[in-house]
């Protein structure tokens, strides 16, 4: 599929990863369809898109609700008129040990809450914006790619009961929707990043950045364009479906 004018909606894409992928894809002439839970963020980076050269426009909305998903990409689709792209991006982080033994007290230590709100944005908001893509490219004949959004630590990573078993879902159901949607000329792909440069990593210290840094062997985090343009290699190459792209600098949690 060609990027130029293609149509590519993607999540969380108000900062981080997901503005870096916005303003890529926007240099390269696809047209973007925003979505975040934020209204501020999305300004500054449809703003971004328009300064990089492409056209963009925001979607207020929690992915994680149900009426919110199916209203926004009707919306997409009757301002857009064709949807080719979901990048299912948004995530968050609500990390904790499950339980935790000292001194004969045994203490419970990532919350029920804490649990469900990993899984209801991570993996629940991945499905319904899957869905609702979907459903838009078939209902309108429109010919697309999903990419699901997942990370290195859907291995396990220690202290990411959520967050591992969210990331580990959405890599799973990569080959479902390649087999259930290849019918209807959409393609599923997964990318699995590792530790990458964003904010949160630019503002630890110089000794902590270091000691993360050391175990990777490529020796460095990876940065948001190395994520955008594996997303951009994936919707521009229409053999590629049901497979995970691995960015982490050949690091193994
Ligand atoms: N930054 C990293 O090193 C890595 C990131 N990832 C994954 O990449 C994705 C992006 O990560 P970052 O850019 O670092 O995160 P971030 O926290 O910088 O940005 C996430 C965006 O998602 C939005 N968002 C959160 N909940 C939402 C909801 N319910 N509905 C709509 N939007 C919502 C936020 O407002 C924010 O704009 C996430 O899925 C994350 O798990 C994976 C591996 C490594
Ligand atoms: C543990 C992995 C590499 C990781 C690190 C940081 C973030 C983030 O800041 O959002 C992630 O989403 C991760 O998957």
């Amino acid at each position: 599929m060609k990027l130029q004018d293609s149509v590519i909606a993607i999540t969380g894409g108000g900062q981080g990863l997901g503005r870096a992928m916005a303003e890529y894809l926007a240099a390269r002439g696809a047209r973007l369809a925003l979505i975040d839970l934020v209204p501020e963020k999305l300004d500054e980076a449809v703003a971004a898109c328009k300064a990089a050269g492409g056209e963009a426009q925001a979607y207020t909305c929690n992915v994680a609700r149900e009426d919110e998903v199916e209203s926004t990409f009707a919306a997409i689709h009757d301002d857009f008129g064709q949807l080719n792209g979901l990048v299912n991006n948004a995530g968050i982080l609500r990390d904790g040990l499950m339980i935790k033994a000292k001194n004969g007290e045994i203490e419970k230590r990532m919350s029920l809450a804490e649990w469900q709100a990993v899984i209801d944005v991570n993996l629940t908001g991945v499905f319904l914006c899957g869905r609702e893509a979907a459903t838009q490219m078939i209902k309108h004949g429109n010919q697309g790619v999903i990419i699901n959004i997942s990370s290195i630590s859907r291995a396990g990573n220690m202290g990411q009961s959520n967050y591992s078993s969210a990331k580990a879902a959405v890599a799973a159901l990569v080959p479902v929707w390649a087999k259930e949607l290849a019918r209807y000329g959409i393609r599923a792909m997964g990318i699995a990043p590792g530790f990458i440069e964003t904010e949160m990593t630019g503002s630890m210290k110089p000794e902590a950045l270091e000691k993360m840094t050391a175990g990777i062997p490529l020796k460095r985090m990876g940065k948001p364009e190395e994520i955008a343009s594996a997303a951009a290699f994936i919707i521009e190459n229409d053999y590629l479906s049901g497979r995970m792209i691995e960015v982490d600098g050949a690091l193994r949690l």
